[in-house]
């Protein structure tokens, strides 16, 4: 089995169901990744040791997903000195503002790049990104998905145009 790159973790495994789309995102840029359940405030030596070894087993960059008092991305950031990206996941109450905001949040030394709530699938492409900066095959395959995206974009255009009779075109994707 491949080495994992990325660490993607959360503080539950309720949290899977949102966290699953940054596992889907690396799976389609074939990086391989770890998943687990790392709690900060329920398995707290875990958690530190977790990030302290992170590095030092390989991995590149965390991803870390948490919900309500969302303190587990940051306190990783704190331990480790790999990049982290947090994404805030919404729980029942407060619709993820509380996650959001203790992740977001972070005092000045100890970065945290927060995604939007339940954007775990752009923590993902965020982590090919990271990669991506040191691999020009893989930075090959961004640059591609970018291109689909845009096709993709302006094909809906095209179709929204045809839709509304007498619309005028801004003049791209004819
Ligand atoms: N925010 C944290 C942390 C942490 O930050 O360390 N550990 C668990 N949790 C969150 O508690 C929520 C409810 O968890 P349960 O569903 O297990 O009760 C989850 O969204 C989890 O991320």
């Amino acid at each position: 089995m491949t080495n994992p790159l990325i660490g993607i973790v959360m503080g539950s495994d309720s949290d899977w169901p949102v966290m699953e789309a940054a596992a889907q995102a690396l799976d389609e840029f074939e990086v391989p990744y770890e998943v687990d359940v790392v709690s900060a405030h329920r398995m707290p030596r875990e958690m530190v040791a977790y990030g302290e070894q992170a590095h030092g087993r390989g991995l590149k960059a965390i991803i870390a997903g948490a919900g309500g008092a969302a303190h587990l991305p940051g306190m990783l950031a704190s331990v480790t000195p790999l990049p982290v990206i947090g994404v805030p996941v919404p729980l029942r109450y407060l619709d993820g503002m509380d996650s959001l905001l203790s992740i977001v949040q972070m005092p000045a030394g100890v970065p945290v790049a927060t995604v939007s709530v339940a954007g775990a699938r752009n923590a993902g492409l965020l982590a090919v990104r990271m990669l991506a900066a040191f691999d020009p095959e893989l930075t090959e395959k961004m640059t591609d998905f970018q291109a689909e995206l845009n096709n993709q974009a302006t094909e809906k255009g095209r179709k929204l145009r045809a839709k509304v009779a007498g619309s005028a075109s801004f003049g791209f994707g004819k």
